[in-house]
């Protein structure tokens, strides 16, 4: 029986599928350029950059600006509130230089996280109130998309059935809202890769987070066509003593996707998490060329894996900036290859883009 009181209309659902398949289409990913100010901060200091609105600006400024031909690897741009209303230093806003290279403008929507009592440190995520007004302004500002990010740890009696329940509903609560006003809604349940658990853990842990966000999806009515899900990779902690190769990362990833995430989601766009640059492309690579049926376009978000090198490039000063965009320009390609099961790794990667990227429960 068809639903009585369809939370969507066919012109609306039409438009939200074209958004989410246009933001994947051909190996394209996703540039995760939402840090906060807080979290910027922590990325400038790394480079002894002060933390100002002009520097952040500066920074964000090169990466748009670079050659047009990054829209072949980079479908959509995630940004931060601040992000979505700077313009570069000739008066142009970054969304309409983003929109020119048709590239699709995206902005983050959750607002940190807040304690969950009586468990052993975790969190929800906080923003649902007044988030439909929010996504409309965004809308109408040029934004496409959305971006809400659930933290879930590995612990002693971690993730709780609490945690996993609320934020599975905490996101499809989100994703609802996105799609009542014209936003893709990007998914992110990020099980952090923080603790000394094995890969094999983390795949348990990782199904029964997707399976809970995938019943609550359907609860809310979300349309999954409309949607793109962006999880972490199934990895070994990080301060285990056990180490996977790329293939085997993959095999446990598609896995536990491949049992929890319907065919109907267009794209999943793996984040980074504190792997080096050189890592989260391999491993993506790998996943594609997982053996195992892939019924969704499998590429990126990577926010970390994605910046480390151009911000090293960069280091503040406007003369780097050829550097900084032919850093960004090479991890660009180098994970559309991978989103494709192309890439081939040549041996002479920077410094920086072998360094793990990790910082311990990662908050912004
Ligand atoms: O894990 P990564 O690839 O660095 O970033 C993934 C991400 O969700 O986390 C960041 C939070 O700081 C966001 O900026 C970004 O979108």
């Amino acid at each position: 029986m068809a639903c009585q009181f369809p939370a969507l209309t066919s012109e609306q659902k039409k438009e939200l599928s074209e958004i989410a398949q246009c933001i994947v289409a051909g190996g394209k990913g996703i540039l995760a350029a939402d840090e906060s100010v807080g979290t910027m901060g922590s990325r400038l200091q790394r480079i002894k950059v002060e933390n100002t609105e002009e520097n952040r600006r500066q920074f964000r400024e090169i990466l748009f600006t670079v050659d047009d031909s990054i829209s072949q690897s980079i479908g959509g741009v995630i940004l931060f509130h601040e992000t979505l209303y700077q313009k570069d230093s000739q008066g142009r806003l970054f969304r309409d230089i983003l929109k020119e290279k048709g590239i699709v403008v995206g902005i983050k929507l959750d607002q940190g996280g807040a304690p969950l009592a009586g468990t052993n440190k975790e969190t929800t995520i906080q923003g649902l109130d007044g988030l439909s007004e929010r996504c409309a302004q965004y809308k109408k500002d040029g934004a496409n998309f959305g971006k809400w990010r659930a933290v879930l740890k590995i612990d002693n009696q971690c993730p709780s059935h609490l945690a996993i329940q609320e934020n599975a509903n905490t996101l499809a609560r989100y994703a609802s809202i996105c799609q009542q006003n014209g936003l893709v809604p990007i998914v992110e349940p990020e099980v952090l890769a923080d603790g000394d658990h094995d890969m094999e853990h983390c795949q348990y842990v990782t199904e029964k987070v997707l399976a809970a966000v995938y019943k609550a999806l359907n609860d809310h009515h979300v349309y999954l066509e409309g949607t793109l899900l962006k999880p972490n990779m199934v990895t070994a902690g990080h301060a285990s003593t056990k180490k996977y190769t790329p293939e085997q990362v993959a095999m446990a990833t598609v896995t536990a996707l491949y049992r929890t995430v319907p065919a109907a989601v267009p794209g999943i766009c793996f984040l980074s998490g504190g792997m080096s640059e050189e890592d989260a492309t391999l491993n993506l690579n790998a996943i594609n060329l997982c053996p195992l049926p892939k019924p969704w376009k499998l590429s990126f978000s990577y926010g970390r894996a994605l910046q480390a090198s151009a911000l090293a490039a960069w280091s503040g000063k406007a003369a780097n900036k050829k550097a900084t965009q032919e850093a960004f320009m090479k991890r660009a390609l180098a994970n559309c290859q991978a989103a494709k099961g192309q890439y081939v790794h040549t041996g002479s990667s920077g410094a920086a883009s072998t360094q793990s990227l990790f910082t311990a429960c990662y908050t912004y």
